[in-house]
């Protein structure tokens, strides 16, 4: 156990050493470390104290800087502190002002303030008195307005009346239209001053002074520069569908040259539809309305294009740019605007061939209608001349010579010859001069007869136009005189349409009964009766004036359309209007042939037998037919004394008197011998010729046995139409 003890001691001991062994081991290492540690510091310590003095010498000049950069400031801070002194100084100056002037602002305020309240007390009273005055006025106004509509109520009341007035007199209306400048003539100084809504005209120029520089004229209507082709339409188209009730109807243009006439009858160059003037407006309008009636009427259209000719422009045509005179008839849509080209293109050949057209001639449209009512069969007949007249300018102004000269004189005797008739009319004059030119004589029947007539006097606004205007106005202002009577409808039922071909028969055999009684004088006074009887035949060709008139022309060429419908009454009046005229007048001026007139008119008239009025009927109508005309240069193309209303084969007629075919031509020498030298055979009782014509006249038309070759004509007129 000790042993064990031992052992155990032994072994402790033994661990013991070793364990002194490992703490000294322990020791070493810990003193090898602990030298290195120290070693370590040492090394450190030097560092930082190398470092240390290092950044102390840094902060020693960072601290330099400092010092230097507050010194710097603390300078800046005494600057600033001394310019913020000033400032505040100059601000408190400043608001000084300010508080000043705010309280100068404030007690111009208050008073601004205070006068306000005043103004505003005298806006309030003012408004009051204003609105007083306004309710015033309102009831004033109200009673004006009330005024006025009555005025214009009594206005267009007075107008209507008036227009009924003229209507009864049958006043030619007048329309005037005045064309814009042209292209290329802006700028110009114009002479229309002012156009008035009741067709007051006012012209200017500018040229003269005070009052004489302004005249004023009135028409039915004036039209400005901008109306339409339409607007015009429109205002005619009553006029023109009156045709359709078998009025006679008759517009012509008048005005100088390049005044608008054919712009307003036909339209410009190339027109379409929307240009269009009255001519192709009206046949278009008439067809259309035809058709809308056809159930009530049948009616028959025709329309003839006719040129009346100075004979030296004529000469310049070749013969296929002269208008075909011929009758169209117008019986579809298709007619119509095939017709309407025709126009076209003859005024386009026309232009080609020469005729500046235009002022040249005077363009004749006319439009025929023949109507039948279906029911009653009452017949009618209505007629529409369109004249684009030649141009009116003075002859001085056209500065033309020679052949042309000639022409313009011509242009303008035929256009003073329409004056005289105008100026005839106006005054009531018992004699017309129509046959003082063709034109009058184509217009005989629309001037004098119971036609509705209108004229558009169109003007050129050109100041340099002033003298033209003028003129245009001043015989504008007498058409719009003259007084032609109530228009009348030529309207026929069937009984007198009988009647008148019983009166033409009963005619017939008057003529008859006269050629026998004359043969029998010629055989029972051979030697004196043959003188006379000679030298009416040197006049006539045959002692029959029925055979005379028909002469040589087969009967079925004196056809005659449109006129009136009583072709008797034409017959008349141009027998009272022709009778003891001849063409020889037409050498005169239109004023010496008329004074001529008044001196021989009463004798003749005076010594004037039965047969010898239907022997100078027979003349006269002879020269209407072209027979005979050899001094007046016109060529006369579808005229006759009843107007326009010989148709193609009349017109036939004048051609064959300038090819000098057909009928000899009269001598106007001889005719005036015959009016006025000719001894007459004594009047001879015609006991069964009055008695036939006491029956013609008994049948209450008394008026139609006047003319015996009238009825003829209107006879056959009448069968042409059926
Ligand atoms: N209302 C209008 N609007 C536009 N142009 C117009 C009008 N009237 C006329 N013109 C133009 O003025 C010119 C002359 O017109 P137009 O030929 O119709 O005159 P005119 O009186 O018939 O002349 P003339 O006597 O020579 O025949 C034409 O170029 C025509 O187109």
């Amino acid at each position: 156990m000790e042993e064990e003890k031992k052992k155990h001691e032994e072994q402790d001991i033994i661990r013991l050493v070793k364990e002194n062994d490992q703490i000294n081991r322990e020791k070493l290492a810990l003193k090898q470390e602990l030298e290195l540690a120290r070693k370590a510091y040492e090394d450190c310590c030097v560092k930082m104290e190398t470092k240390a003095k290092g950044a102390e010498q840094e902060l020693e000049v960072r601290l330099k800087d400092v010092m230097h950069l507050l010194t710097e400031s603390r300078k800046r801070v005494n600057e600033l502190e001394a310019y913020s002194e000033s400032k505040n100084l100059h601000w408190k100056k400043k608001e000084h002002i300010y508080q000043r002037f705010t309280e100068f602002q404030l007690g111009a305020l208050q008073e601004l303030r205070l006068a306000s309240q005043s103004i505003k007390q005298d806006i309030l009273e003012t408004q009051k008195s204003y609105l007083d005055e306004f309710h015033r006025l309102e009831k004033s106004y109200k009673t004006l307005v009330d005024a006025s509509e009555n005025y214009y109520a009594v206005v267009a009341e007075n107008r209507k009346l008036h227009n009924e007035v003229q209507e009864l007199k049958g006043n030619i209306r007048v329309y005037c239209r005045i064309r814009p400048f042209l292209p290329g003539q802006m700028g110009k100084e114009s002479t229309i001053e002012h156009i008035g809504e009741n067709g007051e005209l006012n012209v200017l120029n500018s040229s003269k002074q005070g009052k004489d520089g302004h005249q004023l004229f009135k028409f039915n209507k004036v039209y400005g520069p901008d109306t339409t082709q339409a607007e015009v339409y429109s205002d005619i188209q009553p006029l023109i569908r009156s045709v359709l009730d078998g009025y006679n109807a008759c517009i012509f243009a008048y005005g100088q040259t390049g005044s608008g006439k054919t712009y307003t009858m036909t339209g410009p160059d190339g027109a379409s539809e929307e240009e269009w003037g009255v001519n192709y407006r009206a046949l278009n309008d008439l067809f259309h309305i035809s058709q809308t009636r056809r159930k009530i009427f049948a009616y028959e259209i025709e329309l003839q294009m006719v040129e009346i000719y100075n004979e030296q422009v004529r000469d310049l045509l070749s013969s296929d740019a002269v208008p075909d005179a011929s009758l169209h008839p117008v019986k579809s849509t298709s007619d119509v605007v095939d017709l309407i080209e025709l126009g076209l293109r003859n005024r386009a050949m026309a232009a080609t061939a020469l005729n500046e057209r235009s002022s040249r001639s005077h363009s004749v449209v006319t439009i025929h209608v023949h109507g039948i009512d279906m029911k009653t069969s009452t017949s009618l007949r209505g007629s529409l001349h369109l004249v684009d007249l030649a141009g009116s300018e003075r002859v001085d102004r056209s500065e033309v010579t020679g052949d042309r000269l000639k022409e313009a004189q011509h242009i303008n005797k035929s256009l003073a010859a329409l004056g005289d008739v105008i100026f005839a009319l106006s005054q009531k004059s018992p004699h017309i001069p129509y046959r003082n030119s063709k034109l009058t004589q184509v217009l005989q029947n629309s001037l004098g007869g119971h036609a509705k007539t209108l004229m558009f006097v169109q003007l050129n606004p050109d100041l340099h136009s002033y003298a033209e205007t003028t003129s245009t106005l001043k015989f504008a202002e007498r058409v719009s005189g003259v007084e032609l009577g109530a228009a009348q409808s030529n309207k026929q039922n069937g009984e007198i349409k009988d009647l008148m071909e019983q009166v033409a028969s009963l005619k017939d055999i008057i003529a008859k009964k006269d050629e026998e009684i004359e043969r029998l004088q010629l055989l029972k006074e051979p030697k004196s009766v043959h003188q006379h009887v000679n030298s009416e035949k040197h006049v006539y060709g045959s002692s029959s004036p029925r055979k005379n008139f028909i002469g040589g022309i087969p009967p079925q060429t004196l056809k005659l359309s449109g006129g009136n419908g009583s072709g008797l009454t034409e017959a008349a009046s141009d027998h009272h209007n022709c009778l003891d005229y001849s063409d020889k007048d037409s050498e005169l001026s239109p004023r010496q042939s008329f004074d001529m007139f008044k001196h021989q008119k009463e004798p003749v008239r005076q010594s004037k037998p039965a047969r010898g009025n239907r022997g100078r009927n027979i003349s006269v109508d002879s020269e209407i037919l072209g027979f005979g005309d050899t001094e007046n240069k016109d060529t006369l193309s579808g005229i006759s004394c009843s107007g326009l209303s010989a148709g193609p084969d009349i017109d036939r007629l004048a051609e064959s008197n300038h090819s000098s075919k057909g009928v000899k031509p009269l001598e106007n020498t001889d005719k005036v011998k015959f009016a006025q030298r000719t001894p007459r055979a004594p009047p001879r009782p015609h006991k069964s010729s009055a008695s036939l014509k006491k029956s013609a006249s008994g049948s209450s038309l008394s008026g139609l046995s006047k003319s015996s070759s009238g009825s003829n004509l209107s006879t056959k007129a009448s069968k042409r139409w059926q």
